[in-house]
Formats: C-alpha cells, sequence, structure tokens
C-alpha cells in the first residue's frame, strides 16, 4: 500500500497547536546536576505523603469499591459541597476538573468561537494561550505594571473592540508574581460588566500569599455586586488543590453559572467522562485538617524562598537587570537590558547548570525577548544561591 502522508490527514486546527515551552524544559532539567528555576513544581519534600496515604486507606475503607468505579462527571459531590460552602454558592455551580488546566481547555472549546477577542494580559501564562489557541482567538493584549492589567488601558480597548472573554491571573500572576490591586479589581469588574466581557478568573496561587494584605477575588466581588447570585456572574473562577496540597492527583475546580456549568459538563464528557473518582475522593479527605496546615506550611517556605531569591538576585546580578518582588505564589519576573535574547539564553545558562523559562512564549503576539520566569518554589536555599550565581554569570558573559 502507498505510505499514507498522515500530516496531511491532521486536523486543521493542529495548525494552531504548539509545545508547552514549560513541558519541554521541565525534560532538559530532568537532568539532575541541572539546577531549575523552570516549571512551577511545588516543593516536593512538603508534599503530605503520609496524610495521603492514611486518606487512601480511609476512603479505600469507607467507600470500598465504589471508590474505583466510574463516578459522575460533575465530580465528588462531598467536594463540590465543600467548595460550594467556602465560597457562598450551591454545588450545582462547582464543576470538578482534571487540573485547572483541563478547566481551561474546556472553557476555551465552550466560549471560543473563532475570531472571538480574547483579553489576555502581556505577559500571561503560556498554558492559558495552549488551552485556548485551538479554538482560533483572536487574542488582544492587556498592559501590565506592578499593579496588574492597567484598566484605562483596559476601557480603551474595549472601546475599540467588542471582546468575547478576559483571561486573568489577579493573584501571584503567572509569569510575573504581580497582584491586582483591589482599585483596579473594581475597576475591571466594572468595565466587563459593562461592556458584556466573561472573565475568566484563573486562581491556582491565591492561597499562597507570604506578604501584604489578602484582597477579595474577582468572583468574590462579582458576587457582591449581583446580590451573592452566582446564576447572575459574569466572572468564572479557576482554582486547584496543585498548588496547595499536590499537582499529582490533578483535582481542580470551575466556579459559574448553571449555563456555563451545563455546557463544562458535556465538554468534559466528551474529554474524560469523570476526573479520577479515588482522587477526588482523598483530596476530599484532605481538605478539612490537611489542606489548612499544608498551605501554612508552604506559605512560609516558598516566603522564604522568594526573599532568598530576591537577595541572591540583587547580590548576582548585573545592573540594568529588574525583577518583581512577589507577596505569593511560585514566580518572579526580570526583564534583562533590550537587545538580549533570552532563548539562547537558555542554552548557555544549561551549560553552567542553571534553567528558567524564557519570556518570549507568555506574551500571546511576541514580544517579551528580553525577559524571563524564575520559580524558587522547589530550590532549596543553597540551590538558589549556586544558581541565581551561575545564571548572573551567564548574563553578564552575554551583555559583554
Ligand atoms: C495560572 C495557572 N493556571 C493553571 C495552571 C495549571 O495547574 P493545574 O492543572 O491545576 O495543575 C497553572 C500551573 N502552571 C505551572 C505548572 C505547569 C507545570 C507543567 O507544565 O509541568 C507553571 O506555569 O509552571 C498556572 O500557573
Amino acid at each position: 500500500l502507498p505510505p499514507v502522508d498522515l500530516t496531511a490527514r491532521l486536523a486543521d486546527r493542529t495548525r494552531r497547536m504548539n509545545a508547552s515551552a514549560i513541558r519541554e524544559i521541565l525534560k532538559v532539567t530532568q537532568q539532575p546536576d541541572v539546577i531549575s528555576f523552570a516549571g512551577g513544581l511545588p516543593a516536593p519534600e512538603l508534599f503530605p505523603i503520609e496524610d495521603v496515604r492514611r486518606a487512601t486507606d480511609a476512603v479505600l475503607t469507607k467507600y470500598g469499591p465504589a471508590a474505583l468505579q466510574y463516578s459522575t462527571t460533575e465530580g465528588h459531590l462531598p467536594l463540590r459541597e465543600w467548595i460550594a460552602a467556602r465560597a457562598g454558592i450551591t454545588p450545582a455551580n462547582v464543576q470538578i476538573v482534571t487540573g485547572s488546566q483541563q478547566g481551561l481547555d474546556l472553557l476555551g472549546k465552550v466560549l471560543i468561537n473563532e475570531g472571538d477577542v480574547v483579553l489576555v494580559e502581556s505577559p500571561t501564562y503560556l498554558g492559558a494561550l495552549q488551552s485556548f489557541q485551538p479554538y482560533g482567538p483572536r487574542y488582544v493584549q492587556l498592559p501590565t505594571d506592578d499593579h496588574g492589567i492597567d484598566t484605562d488601558a483596559l476601557e480603551d480597548v474595549l472601546k475599540a473592540h467588542p471582546a468575547k472573554l478576559l483571561y486573568a491571573i489577579p493573584n501571584f500572576q503567572n509569569p510575573t508574581g504581580r497582584t491586582l490591586s483591589l482599585e483596579r479589581r473594581r475597576r475591571l469588574l466594572e468595565l466587563t460588566a459593562q461592556y458584556g466581557v466573561l472573565v475568566i478568573e484563573d486562581d491556582p496561587y491565591g492561597k499562597l500569599r507570604f506578604r501584604g494584605e489578602e484582597l477579595p477575588g474577582l468572583y468574590d466581588l462579582a458576587l457582591e455586586l449581583v446580590g451573592g447570585d452566582p446564576e447572575r456572574s459574569h466572572v468564572i473562577y479557576s482554582s486547584s488543590f496543585s498548588k496547595t496540597l499536590v499537582p499529582g492527583l490533578r483535582d481542580a475546580w470551575v466556579q459559574a453559572a448553571r449555563p456555563i456549568i451545563g455546557k463544562l459538563v458535556q465538554a468534559k464528557q466528551g474529554a474524560d467522562l469523570h476526573t479520577p473518582t479515588l482522587n477526588q475522593m482523598i483530596v476530599s479527605e484532605l481538605v478539612h485538617d490537611v489542606l489548612p496546615r499544608q498551605i501554612e506550611i508552604v506559605k512560609r517556605a516558598y516566603g522564604e524562598r522568594a526573599q532568598d531569591m530576591v537577595g541572591r538576585l540583587r547580590e548576582y546580578f548585573p545592573a540594568g537587570v529588574s525583577f518583581t518582588t512577589p507577596e505569593g505564589g511560585m514566580f518572579l519576573w526580570v526583564t534583562l537590558p533590550e537587545g538580549i535574547d533570552t532563548t539562547p539564553l537558555l542554552a548557555q545558562a544549561v551549560e553552567r547548570k542553571v534553567a528558567f523559562v524564557p519570556g518570549r512564549p507568555f506574551f500571546a503576539l511576541g514580544g517579551g525577548e528580553n525577559t524571563m520566569r524564575l520559580s524558587y518554589s522547589s530550590a532549596t536555599p543553597q540551590q538558589i544561591d549556586t544558581g541565581i550565581r551561575a545564571l548572573g554569570e551567564t548574563i553578564r558573559e552575554a551583555l559583554g
């Protein structure tokens, strides 16, 4: 039989698909002697392994075979009830998803028509761009500064472009580590409500504040504006147990009005039927006692590591380099002098046994060649010292 040209058989939309820079770099940084500031990996040494062991045993004892059987697409009801009670909504407004990454993909599938204008921060989480891309959005980048999205610029954009969606990470943003100010949260909600733009609030880091005052989320503020009725909220909230508990159980959730949840359920039926039953039940055991304790442990550790890294950046990085100083989360953002391209710089850094994520893939419409993302969450003080020193030398060399 003549060989079939398989690439010619791929669906047209696959031309819009690209690899995740983070996932690709993770393969490089698996080499044991490379200090990686690349992936947003939670600190493995802090994982509550014994608690997970006990919870797994308790679940198998309590539910028996049901813990290993197919289960509902909406998700394990006790877990949805716990999430709903905390958010002041009903379980019908909560959909469990297999990582918030799946939530982003399903939201793209049910909300984005080819050509819809999707407003994204500049820079934004590259994984969201990867999830939305196959559905053919027209991205419009929103300028950001140390207080998050520039809402004056947002108003100008909304006057110029009827937009379908605004995707935002208000707390400890990926990749910059920045936090959207309260004043701008209110202004963003006013403008998006006025112009009929749905907001996706992606908030996997919201509980990981280690400095400053906690701020109400967009979803919470929007709920207040509509008298607490989730059916009238134009904000869709996404969060995850990946950064507060463990990422490998792939448990996360979406909060939204029922018409959106209803379509998410149908999209998820077509994707994976349901999130693993056992994993949901384990998380449902852990949320009561283990989760609050784990959040405190993680916040303290990440606060120390962030402080460490900022100290080393000040010590080892050359003048002319600027960086953010986050109040929570796992990342900070470095801006090098114009003219340096951090994509080729990564290869030189890896030769010095240190890795980061070049900034370019975090910009939906290009730019950012002279930027990079650093994650401090899974690095020890010694690795931060050694790695930042090596990275500083790499940058000095590139500056000539
Ligand atoms: C804003 C934002 N939204 C969703 C996710 C996905 O988290 P989960 O699927 O809930 O684990 C993430 C996780 N991003 C990490 C983890 C990616 C891990 C990986 O690709 O290996 C990162 O940027 O490095 C995120 O930052």
